[in-house]
Formats: C-alpha cells, sequence, structure tokens
C-alpha cells in the first residue's frame, strides 16, 4: 500500500475579500468541445459550496457556452465567453492576463482550475501577479477553506487549510467525478479580452503547432480500463504483441512506464507517473512493471490492480488485488485468449 499521512499546512495572504462566489476555468477545444476534464473540474467547484462562474476562452466559446448551459450545475450562476482567436491555443502567456483581470474584476473567493497541462501553465503565473499560493493538485475538497492534496509523489497527503480570502486551486480531475447531461439558468455573457498585465503588454508568444499521436483508444486520463506495460517487456516487438491484444479485447487505454518510454517501447505520450499522467481506472493491469513510487504515483486512484511479474518480492504486488507470478511471456497470450473466451 502507498503510505498516507495526514499533514497540515497552512497558507496566508490574499486581498481581504468577503463575498463566497467561484470563478471555474472550462477548458475548450479549439472546435468549442468541453475538455472531459473540465466537467470534473465543475463538480469540484460545486463542491466549494458557492454560487459559480465559469470563464470560456476562444473562437468558438460560443459554442461551448451553449453545451455548458445544458449540464447539470445547479449553482451555475454566469458564463463568461472570451471569444478571441488568439486564446484558442491555450497557451499560458495568452490566458494570463485575461485570467488575472477577470480576478481583480471579479471579487472571487475561489478559483478552479484543472491540473491539466493548460491549467498547470498558467496558475502559478495568476499566482505570481496576484501574491497568492496556488494550491495545486487537489484531490478532495473538505470545506471552502481546507483542501487536500498529495505531496511527494503521493507519499503522504497533506491537508491544506487556506487563509488566503481568494483561493487560487487547480484539481485533479481523476478525484472528482463528472458533472452530467442536464439544464441550468446561467446567462452567457461576452467579456473582452484583456492583452496586457498592469500596463505591460503580452509577450510576442505564438503556437507553432502540435505532433499529436492519434489513437481511437479512450483518453488515458479517463479511461475505465487500462493495460499497462514496463521494462520487463523488453523491447518495442514484445510491447506491441502482448500488450496492444489485452487492451483491444478489453477495450482499454494503453499506458506505460518511464522506463518502457525511455526504452522506446511506447509513445512517450502513454507514461504513468509522477512524471507522467495521473490516471483513475476501474481496471489497471501492469505487465512487468516493477511498481516503483513514482509509477505508483499515477495509480494511486486506480480501484483494481492486476499485475503480472515473474519477481514475487516486486513492490506492485504490494499494491495489487491480484498477482500473477510468471512470465508475462507465457501468461499474457493465456489471459488474452481466456479474456476472448
Ligand atoms: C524524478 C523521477 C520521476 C520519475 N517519474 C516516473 C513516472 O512518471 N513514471 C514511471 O513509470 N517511472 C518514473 N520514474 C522511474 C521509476 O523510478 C522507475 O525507474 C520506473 O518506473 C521503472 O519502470 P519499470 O517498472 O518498467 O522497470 P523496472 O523497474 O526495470 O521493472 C521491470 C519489471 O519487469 C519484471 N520482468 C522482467 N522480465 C519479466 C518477464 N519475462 N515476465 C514478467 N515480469 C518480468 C521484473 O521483475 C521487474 O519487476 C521516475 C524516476 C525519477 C527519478
Amino acid at each position: 500500500m502507498l503510505r498516507s499521512a495526514a499533514r497540515r499546512f497552512s497558507a496566508f495572504g490574499g486581498r481581504g475579500l468577503t463575498q463566497a462566489s467561484t470563478l471555474a476555468f472550462v477548458e475548450t477545444s479549439k472546435e468549442g468541445v468541453i475538455a472531459p476534464a473540465s466537467l470534473n473540474v465543475l463538480y469540484a467547484a460545486g463542491k466549494l459550496g458557492n454560487q459559480i462562474d465559469a470563464v470560456l476562452l476562444g473562437s468558438k466559446a460560443q459554442e461551448a457556452a451553449a453545451s455548458l448551459q445544458k449540464l447539470d450545475v445547479g449553482s451555475l450562476n454566469k458564463i463568461l465567453v472570451v471569444s478571441e482567436q488568439s486564446l484558442d491555443d491555450l497557451l499560458p502567456e495568452h490566458i494570463t492576463p485575461v485570467v488575472y483581470d477577470l480576478l481583480q474584476k471579479g471579487d472571487y473567493s475561489h478559483f478552479v482550475v484543472p491540473a491539466s497541462s493548460v491549467g498547470k501553465g498558467f496558475l502559478p503565473r495568476v499566482g505570481a501577479l496576484l501574491d497568492l499560493q496556488p494550491i495545486c493538485d487537489v484531490t478532495q475538497i473538505l470545506d471552502p477553506n481546507t483542501f487536500v492534496r498529495p505531496m511527494y509523489a503521493g507519499n503522504i497527503l497533506a491537508t491544506v487549510e487556506s487563509q488566503q480570502s481568494q483561493k487560487l486551486i487547480s484539481v485533479r480531475s481523476s478525484a472528482f467525478p463528472a458533472v452530467g447531461a442536464g439544464s441550468n439558468s446561467a446567462a452567457i455573457e461576452t467579456v473582452a479580452a484583456s492583452t496586457s498585465v498592469n500596463g505591460a503588454e503580452i509577450p510576442p508568444v505564438q503556437w507553432e503547432g502540435a505532433n499529436l499521436v492519434k489513437s481511437e483508444r479512450p483518453e488515458l486520463g479517463s479511461a475505465a480500463r487500462i493495460v499497462s506495460g514496463g521494462r520487463g517487456l523488453k523491447n518495442k516487438e514484445t510491447f506491441e504483441a502482448l500488450v496492444t491484444p489485452l487492451a483491444d479485447t478489453l477495450g482499454a487505454a494503453i499506458g506505460a512506464t518511464r522506463a518502457a518510454v525511455d526504452a522506446g517501447f511506447c509513445d512517450n505520450s502513454l507514461q504513468i507517473g509522477q512524471t507522467g499522467k495521473i490516471v483513475a481506472p476501474e481496471l489497471y493491469i501492469a505487465l512487468g512493471v516493477s511498481g516503483a513510487i513514482q509509477h505508483l504515483a499515477g495509480i494511486k486512484d486506480a480501484n483494481t490492480v492486476v499485475a503480472i511479474n515473474k519477481d514475487p518480492e516486486a513492490p506492485i504486488f504490494q499494491v495489487a488485488d491480484y498477482g500473477l507470478v510468471g512470465d508475462l511471456n507465457e501468461l499474457v497470450p493465456e489471459l488474452t485468449e481466456k479474456l476472448k473466451q
């Protein structure tokens, strides 16, 4: 089991606001589709018990706002739309002045963002400008001032009590359920994009392009089943010959350890762990994975963990619900066949 110990921390500072209201950052794609993780962010924002305003950015933000009105977020008050093409790429340099402006004008007691690469990109910048310490990777909201977040690669769970009057929070989407379809009575309001911070213009940063791996598989961050391969698979060919058929049989996403990624068995977008993706599937199958603490940091919220490893002393067996000790070259094809039947 992962060791966990509660530690209590306090954070001070802020502008002395009294009103309790939340601004939630709703991440959207260039096509105006709300990112799945934002549905969890909206749920987490609801847990704060305040009235919520949501902010959406980009040229298709109006479309996304219309979809947001069809979600079951009872406390949603207003949807702020910043329809600006330069925001389509969600670059932190462009988001920061917009959010900073909203937080300065809006008297929000809480600002909630996903702990995604986008959220992690701009939240510290906003924190620095407002002289506030962000509370990152929150996995539980105990009350509007008290949050639980993992520290030291998930080795401890810290309970953070914030006395800041304005709290900047990033939440791990895998730790909260998603809001479902429904309706709300939030009005859409168009807001002009701020392009400067305290009189200083945005640095000339521009999006050059993205090289994304396209996959029909479920997205790792929200997959219900994951088959993950480690260095024990020895090479790319074995990784593909054993992991892929098992994942296909289960309709699962494919993940990997950093050692497997570094050895070139698969793309680095599949890495799970402290420096990779954080996942929370119903079923996690680890093949030839030793169970290093940095890998376990990414699967802490997995429901059922199954491990196949030839070493009975491998640490993965300490967190596994089911374990098979043996050679994966024999066991995995057999397991895949049995599952097909
Ligand atoms: C700062 C930092 C950050 C890191 N971040 C991450 C991270 O995000 N994610 C991550 O995964 N790692 C991360 N690591 C690396 C981590 O410490 C481990 O090195 C890595 O997770 C090990 O990967 P592995 O389990 O695939 O390889 P190994 O530790 O080499 O384990 C391979 C396992 O395969 C088993 N095996 C071998 N052959 C067979 C066989 N034929 N049949 C069955 N079993 C077999 C072995 O018994 C062994 O247990 C990080 C390290 C550092 C220092």
